[in-house]
């Protein structure tokens, strides 16, 4: 056998049938549908006179047009007719196609990307499916994840299978380890920064090295996530201790024999030693600092203590171009010092950052102190468990007592799908992985950073360095 890396391991483990020199076809473990990129998947089925082919690999959440209201779970409505008939006709497909469904008012209802992991049900090894492109989350638990479009949500709902061009394979090595007050969202915004939002297209990026198994479950999701923000096809991480530990604390259908037996499975999923990749990028990672985003791409961040780049500093004309209208957009002046910048809303939430463990960073930040008066700031949890969790261990009142509102889960502000809106012109600190033209509401002013970052920036009403400001 010829030395190979662990995303062509995968591919090969999972390939029915090789097409041509490019295409395979892909076996799918695990499918997740939501509300939003399903409806005319179901609709081209149901034409077909088709069933989905294996229910029991197919899941679906409702997450990215529902409220996150602080009504009770049981009482949750959608208001916005168009979003509830949305979610109503997906609850109908479900139900119809006998597909695990949580729904509006399901107390495990969150975000999709959120949800799956924290079930048990992504796991490595796995090829796990979503219409939507964050679904690289799940390379950090070492399942290849990664998003398909309607067509192929039919094509994967009608054969638990998909037509999957090979990515080409990039590795990504990170050396040393993170600085105190900086967390995997400031390294994967310095990875971004530094090669681009299209650094990684066509790639599958598998990251290695000391600053990665550092990184617990929860943060290597984070890494993962954020990874398609360079173009990238799937992002991988080799299972480890920490990822084991992670699945198998949250499987409840092996017992403890198949679940020795599962570990040690895992354990062979690695990139070979001689394995050769087809991009390589290597970084320190006691480089990283806390990031910020000051355009509207993610790859237009900077760390905290630097200044808004000159036009000059642009790569060409079409750059310079870029950055003008961006600047302009987002009201902010070449040479403008990061810090300092006023903000009017705080949004901490999304699949990127709305987990327990980013949870905690936040009431360790904002514990004690009030949300200054001209900021709105709302927490948004990743699922209904993230909440429950987030209340029985008192996060949930550290953060309602420093003046933050404590919302249901859903995907929220990161796209303003919902009620969760931006005003034009307003400013927001936000955990999300996006901060195009208009993404938190028409005129909206998004800069990404970690969540301890962005509840400095709530406390103090403008971005700070959570270095200095806070003892990291
Ligand atoms: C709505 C969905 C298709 C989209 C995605 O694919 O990522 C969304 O989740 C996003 O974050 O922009
Ligand atoms: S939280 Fe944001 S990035 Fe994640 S799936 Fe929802 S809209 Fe997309």
């Amino acid at each position: 056998m010829p030395a190979t890396t662990l995303y062509r391991k995968l591919v090969d483990s999972h390939t029915v049938e090789r097409l041509d020199v490019d295409n395979v076809l892909l076996y799918v473990d695990l499918h997740i549908m939501n509300e939003y990129t399903s409806p005319q998947a179901f609709a081209g089925l149901a034409q077909r006179g088709l069933r989905v082919r294996r229910p029991h690999q197919q899941m679906g959440v409702v997450d990215h047009v529902i409220p996150t209201s602080p009504m009770p779970i049981a009482a949750r409505t959608i208001n916005i007719p168009p979003a509830a008939r949305q979610a109503a006709n997906f609850s109908r497909n479900c139900a119809e196609q006998r597909i695990k469904l949580f729904d509006v008012r399901d107390p495990m209802q969150g975000i999709e990307h959120v949800v799956a992991p924290e079930l048990g049900l992504i796991r490595p090894g796995m090829v796990v499916l979503c219409g939507d492109s964050h679904t690289t989350t799940y390379g950090a638990l070492g399942a290849l994840g990664f998003g398909i479009g309607t067509s192929e949500v039919e094509h994967v709902l009608a054969t638990q299978t998909l037509v999957y061009r090979v990515a080409k394979d990039m590795r990504i090595q990170v050396d040393g380890r993170l600085p105190l007050g900086t967390t995997s969202k400031d390294l994967i915004l310095h990875i971004i920064a530094k090669i681009g939002a299209q650094g990684a297209r066509g790639y599958a990026v598998e990251y290695v090295g000391e600053a990665i198994t550092a990184l617990s479950a929860e943060a290597r999701m984070t890494l993962c996530n954020m990874t398609v923000e360079a173009g990238a096809r799937a992002a991988l991480i080799a299972p480890d201790a920490i990822t084991s530990d992670y699945v198998c604390e949250r499987i409840c259908d092996m017992d403890d024999t198949a679940l020795a037996a599962a570990r040690a499975a895992w354990r062979q999923l690695r990139t070979d030693a001689s394995a050769r990749f087809d991009a390589e990028h290597r970084f320190d990672a006691s480089e990283v600092a806390p990031y910020v985003t000051w355009g509207t791409s993610p790859d237009q961040a900077l760390p905290v203590n630097g200044t808004v780049p000159p036009l000059s500093d642009a790569s060409g004309d079409i750059e310079k171009a870029t950055w003008h209208k961006a600047l302009d957009y987002i009201g902010l002046a070449p040479g403008t010092p990061i810090e300092g910048i006023p903000i009017d809303r705080v949004f901490i939430g999304s699949c990127t950052n709305a987990r327990i463990e980013d949870l905690r960073e936040v009431a360790r930040v904002v514990r004690g102190r009030k949300v200054a008066p001209s900021v709105r700031a709302m927490v948004v949890p990743g699922s209904g468990l993230v909440r429950d969790q987030a209340e029985r261990e008192g996060i949930a009142q550290v953060l309602v007592e420093a003046g933050f509102e404590w919302r249901q889960p859903g995907c929220s502000m990161c796209l303003a799908m919902n009620d969760d809106v931006l005003a034009p012109g307003e400013r927001c600190a936000s955990t999300t992985n996006r901060n195009f033209e208009g993404r938190q509401g028409r005129g909206s002013r998004t800069h990404l950073m970690s969540p301890a970052m962005a509840a400095a920036a709530a406390i103090a009403g403008r971005i700070v360095d959570i270095r200095k400001e806070f003892r990291a």
